[in-house]
């Protein structure tokens, strides 16, 4: 394993995809006992994509039986504006290959509302019931007045999209609403809802999970350029951000 750590930033290098999965696993059970120890409560943001099989360690022992899961919550970073049944849908990927998996309540998984068929109305809906769990003493407020999750966990597409904040579309510059909408995604389906950058780096801890050469590139304009612009290296969170990464995707570095 090679690590190296800035500030905040750290960053994991590890030879294959099963090892980031591995230490992945351990990096999240270890932030859940900390967190549970120190407030009761652990909150998780799930990402889409490759991420939901790379967390495939911790469905499995010792991890299935030692993690408080019922300590836990869920949110999204982003989702799809489909029906939950969809094959699109990240909601259905997490349940089909995590939550399904782990004994986590259902009353503290916050999905999107597949009624509201207009994106901009699952955003407002999914917003308002952040709202809710902030009202609720859930989710704490940060010192800028977003809801602070203790654990983001995210991929990052070719492009250097994060969540659903792509490259050449405005949804990366919001500074003031907690949930955004795009309509033209340029990874299909087009219409999602997202996060904002300003909840995102809220968070206290930020895992950016990164493997296979087909990210290479994003990640040497990502962390060995100054100065990048694409939208992954706006992720600069309040606590701590640890990159994990396997050799192919390292290998520009
Ligand atoms: O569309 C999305 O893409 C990103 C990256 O996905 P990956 O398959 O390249 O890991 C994902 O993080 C996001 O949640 C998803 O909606």
């Amino acid at each position: 394993m090679a690590a190296c750590s800035g500030k905040k930033t750290e960053k994991i290098i590890l030879k294959t995809e099963d090892d980031v999965a591995k230490a992945l696993a351990e990096y999240t059970a270890d932030l859940s006992r900390r967190f549970i120890k120190e407030k009761g409560s652990f909150t998780v943001v799930l990402s889409g994509g490759t991420l939901i099989d790379t967390m495939r360690y911790l469905t499995e022992s010792p991890y299935k039986e030692s993690v408080e899961w019922s300590k836990w919550s869920i949110f999204w970073l982003d989702e799809r504006v489909v029906p939950k049944t969809s094959d699109d849908s990240n909601y259905k990927l997490a349940m089909d290959g995590f939550l399904s998996k782990v004994p986590i309540p259902e009353a503290n998984i916050l999905a999107i509302d597949d009624t509201k068929s207009k994106p901009s109305d699952a955003a407002d809906d999914y917003e308002a019931r952040l709202k809710d769990w902030v009202d609720k003493k859930i989710l704490p407020l940060s010192s800028d007045n977003f809801p602070k999750h203790d654990l983001m966990l995210l991929g990052m597409g070719p492009d250097g999209h994060v969540a659903s904040l792509f490259p050449n579309r405005t949804q990366q510059f919001e500074t003031q609403r907690w949930v955004t909408f795009i309509l033209d995604s340029p990874k299909p389906p087009p219409p999602r809802i997202t996060y904002t950058f300003p909840v995102i780096n809220a968070a206290s801890e930020i895992a950016m999970v990164v493997t296979g050469a087909e990210l290479a590139d994003a990640v040497k304009n990502v962390l060995g350029t100054p100065n990048s612009t694409l939208p992954a290296a706006k992720v600069r969170p309040e606590g701590l951000l640890t990159w994990f990464l396997d050799q192919p995707a390292a290998s520009g570095l």
